[in-house]
C-alpha cells in the first residue's frame, strides 16, 4: 500500500511559503494555503502551490512562512488553532522567535503552554531569492541546500521541549524538498547565519549602494565580478530590517572585524608604495582566498574546485538547451551553470562548471560539434 503523505498547511504564501507548497505538491502532498493578503493567497493557488484552507481541513503539519516580526505570534496562534498539528516556522532568525514563545508559555495570562510547545520546531531553509512574493516562487528552491532544524530547548534546564516525533516530521519535510537537514540550537544558528548570510547581504548592499552615483558609461562595463557580488543587493528592505535587527548582536561583532580590515586597507592604499604596502594588499587578498576555499560544495561536501568553460551562444531561444543536450551526449556532468550577456552584443555566454579532469575533453567535443568555446 502507498505510504500516506502528511497533509500540510502553509501560513504565509510569499516567496518561501509558495515555494514550499509547490515542492510539496510535486512530492504528492495535500497542501492548504492561507495568507492575510487575499492576492498572495490567490496567486499561490493559481501557480499550483495548494488549495485555500477551509475550516474542515486539519493539517498534520503547519508551516509558518510569515515575516520574522510576526512569526512567534503566528506560531502561537497555529499551535492553538490546530491542537493536533506539528507547527514549524522558517524565519531567518531563530532565537528571538523561541524567546517570545517561551515568554508567553510562562505567562499565566497567555493561552500558550509549555505542552503546546512540544509540537513546535524552529527551522530555517538556507535557500531563497532576492525577490519576494508568490510570483517568484520555485518548487526546486531547496534542492541540495542546507535546512537548519532548531528544536525548542528550555534555556534554564537545557532540556529539549520539542517532541522528538515533531523534530522527525519537520526533518522529513526538509528532506522531501531535497534539502539536507542540520540540527543545532537557535543561538548557534543565529551566530552562524550572522557570518554566512547576514554579512554577505550587508556587503552586497554596501557595494551596490556605491553604484547609485556611478556614471552610466562605467556601469556599461560591468562584468561578472560586479554581478557575482551584488545579486542579493536587490533583496527586500522590509525583510532585512527585521532580520538584521533581530540578530544585531551577532552581526555587529563581525562588523567590528570588517571595520578593522577596511581601516587597514584604507591606510595602506593611501600610500601603497610605502614599505610593507604591497605585502599588506597581497595578504588581504590571500586571506580572502583562504576563506573562500573553506566554502563547502554541494550537499555540504568538502570544498571542491570545478573547472570552468564558457560557450558563446546566439542570444535566441533554445540555445542553452542545445548546449546542455550536447554536453549530455558527451557524458559530462554539469556541476553549475551561469548565464551572462555580453554588453552591446547579441550573444550570450553559458559558463559551465565541470570536474577538472573532464574539462578539456568536453571543450574539444563541443568545439567539434560547432560551438565556440572559451576556456576560463
Ligand atoms: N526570502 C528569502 O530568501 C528567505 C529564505 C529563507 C527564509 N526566509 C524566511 O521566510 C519567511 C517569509 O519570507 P518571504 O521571502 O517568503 O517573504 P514574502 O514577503 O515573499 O512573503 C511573506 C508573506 O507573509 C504574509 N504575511 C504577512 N503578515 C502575515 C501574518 N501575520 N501571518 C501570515 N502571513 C503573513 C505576507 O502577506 C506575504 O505573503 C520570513 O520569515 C523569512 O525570514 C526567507
Ligand atoms: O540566495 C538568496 O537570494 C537568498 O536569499 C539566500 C539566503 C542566504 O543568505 O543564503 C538569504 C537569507 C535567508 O534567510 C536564507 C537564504
Amino acid at each position: 500500500m502507498a505510504e500516506r503523505r502528511a497533509t500540510i498547511l502553509v501560513r504565509g504564501t510569499g516567496l518561501l511559503g509558495t515555494s514550499i507548497g509547490l515542492g510539496l505538491r510535486a512530492a504528492g502532498h495535500q497542501v492548504w494555503l492561507s495568507d492575510p493578503s487575499p492576492t498572495a493567497q490567490r496567486i499561490a493557488e493559481d501557480v499550483g502551490a495548494g488549495t485555500l484552507l477551509s475550516s474542515a481541513d486539519e493539517p498534520d503539519l503547519v508551516v509558518v512562512a510569515s515575516p520574522p516580526e510576526v512569526t512567534a505570534q503566528e506560531v502561537a496562534q497555529a499551535l492553538q488553532t490546530h491542537p493536533r498539528s506539528v507547527v514549524m516556522d522558517i524565519a531567518s532568525v531563530k532565537a528571538a522567535v523561541l524567546q517570545d514563545l517561551l515568554h508567553w508559555a510562562k505567562d499565566d495570562d497567555h493561552p500558550l503552554t509549555y505542552e503546546d510547545l512540544r509540537r513546535y520546531v524552529g527551522t530555517h531553509p538556507m535557500a531563497g531569492r532576492e525577490k519576494s512574493g508568490p510570483v517568484a516562487a520555485r518548487g526546486e528552491l531547496f534542492t541540495s541546500m542546507p535546512w537548519v532544524i532548531c528544536p525548542a530547548v528550555n534555556p534554564h534546564t537545557e532540556e529539549q521541549i520539542s517532541d522528538p516525533d515533531a523534530v522527525d516530521s519537520v526533518t522529513a519535510l526538509a528532506r522531501r524538498l531535497g534539502a539536507s537537514a542540520h540540527q543545532m540550537s537557535a543561538v548557534k544558528h543565529d551566530e552562524s547565519v550572522a557570518l554566512i548570510s547576514h554579512l554577505p547581504q550587508i556587503a552586497a548592499s554596501l557595494v551596490a549602494s556605491r553604484l547609485q552615483e556611478a556614471a552610466p558609461g562605467a556601469l556599461a562595463l560591468s562584468g561578472n565580478g560586479l554581478r557575482d557580488v551584488t545579486r542579493i543587493a536587490a533583496s527586500d528592505p522590509n525583510l532585512w530590517v527585521q532580520i538584521l535587527s533581530a540578530n544585531a548582536h551577532h552581526v555587529v561583532e563581525i562588523l567590528y572585524g570588517v571595520r578593522d580590515d577596511v581601516e587597514r586597507l584604507i591606510s595602506t592604499l593611501e600610500d601603497p608604495a610605502a614599505p610593507g604596502g604591497q605585502a599588506d594588499i597581497a595578504q588581504l587578498i590571500a586571506e580572502g582566498n583562504a576563506g573562500v576555499a573553506r566554502v563547502p560544495g554541494k550537499h555540504g561536501a568538502p570544498p571542491q574546485s570545478f573547472a570552468q568553460l564558457t560557450v558563446i551562444v546566439d542570444d535566441r531561444p533554445g540555445q542553452i538547451a542545445a548546449v546542455l543536450n550536447d554536453v549530455a551526449d558527451v557524458g559530462v556532468n554539469v556541476e553549475d551553470l551561469h548565464m551572462a550577456h555580453s554588453a552591446g552584443h547579441q550573444v550570450g555566454m553559458v559558463e559551465l562548471s565541470v570536474l577538472p579532469a573532464r574539462r578539456n575533453e568536453l571543450a574539444d567535443a563541443l568545439t567539434t560539434m560547432g560551438w565556440k568555446v572559451v576556456l576560463s
